[in-house]
């Protein structure tokens, strides 16, 4: 098993080049927040927009665009439940479905569209109710770039093994079965890519508070919109959100999504201009 540490990650966020404009820097759309939960829709693409991605669209529940454009005016929103939806996937590199999305019948159908509109060079991470919604009803896996972002319940329903036999070795043999990449997240997060498993050496339990999932979702989205290897813009957007995480909690008994998001400019500066 491998660790990911501080200096994949520096490897990865490399100074920027000058001769770029925002398409440069990945287009990423963020499909979720209904009404109840359009702060996870938010806090996904905030912090997509302070890791660092050229462009971000949120596709929501139009009861969230008021709120989205108060707090983020950098992004841009369209309603999910119409056909600018498919107009959205077909222009974007890089698309998250599922912060807050929800399990009900219009969530489902959401998805569905998700999945027969995304094309095989592009990157879909696949996250909370969306990974819920795909086990409960055995959708087929779409044809992408696959990044799942499970949370323990969420590996349970689609690995189908219980919390309790969640170990290394079950979990890397039920991500043997599933395309793609897998982040399966606990206090001790693992990521399955092929072979490989990687064990995140950052992250704490001031992390403990609803949302630090859906943050993840909009750096892994920036990180795949501007570096390369995909895998390797996986891995280090996984330690960086622990680790920036980390350095709030220092002076924060908790690292609350937003002051994480907030940091991440700063971090990421340190981090290209820092010895490789
Ligand atoms: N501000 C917003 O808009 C927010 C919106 N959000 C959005 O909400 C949607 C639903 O996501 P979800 O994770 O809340 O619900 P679900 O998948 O049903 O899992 C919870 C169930 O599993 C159990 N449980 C046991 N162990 C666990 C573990 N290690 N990790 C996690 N859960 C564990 C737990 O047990 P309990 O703690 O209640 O005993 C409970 O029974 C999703 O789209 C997400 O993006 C959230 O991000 C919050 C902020
Ligand atoms: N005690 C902990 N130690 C380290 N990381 C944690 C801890 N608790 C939560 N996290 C991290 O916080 C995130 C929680 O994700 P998730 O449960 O999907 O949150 P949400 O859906 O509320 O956004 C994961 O990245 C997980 O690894
Ligand atoms: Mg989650």
């Amino acid at each position: 098993m491998k660790q990911l540490t501080e200096q994949l990650a520096r490897a990865i966020v490399r100074p920027r080049s000058r001769n770029t404009y925002k398409g440069s820097f990945g287009k990423i759309l963020i499909i979720g927040g209904n009404a109840q939960y359009g702060g996870a829709a938010i806090m996904s693409a905030s912090a997509a927009v302070y890791a660092g991605a050229g462009l971000v669209s949120v596709a929501t529940d139009p009861v969230n665009r008021s709120a989205l454009h108060a707090r983020l005016p950098e992004a841009m929103i369209l309603d999910a439940s119409t056909s600018a939806l498919e107009t959205a996937i077909h222009q974007a590199t890089v698309i998250v479905v599922g912060p807050g999305l929800g399990t009900d019948t219009t969530a489902l159908k959401i998805l569905k569209r998700v999945f027969a509109a995304v094309s095989q060079t592009q990157v879909l991470i696949i996250d909370g109710s969306a990974i819920t919604l795909v086990a409960t009803h055995h959708l087929a896996y779409p044809q992408a770039q696959l990044i799942w972002t499970p949370h323990q319940v969420e590996w349970q329903r689609l690995s189908g093994l219980a919390l309790a036999a969640q170990t290394i070795e079950a979990s890397q043999q039920a991500a043997a079965k599933i395309p793609g990449i897998i982040i399966a997240k606990s206090a001790q997060t693992h990521v399955f890519i092929g072979h490989e498993i990687y064990a995140n050496t950052a992250g704490g339990p001031a992390m403990a508070t609803g949302g630090s999932g859906d943050t993840l979702t909009g750096i892994i989205a920036a990180f795949a919109g501007q570096f390369h290897p995909l895998s390797q813009a996986v891995l280090a957007a996984v330690f960086v959100h622990s680790h920036v995480a980390d350095i709030v909690a220092m002076n924060s008994y908790v690292a609350l999504p937003t002051m994480v998001i907030r940091e991440l400019p700063a971090y990421l500066k340190q981090l290209s201009v820092s010895a490789n």
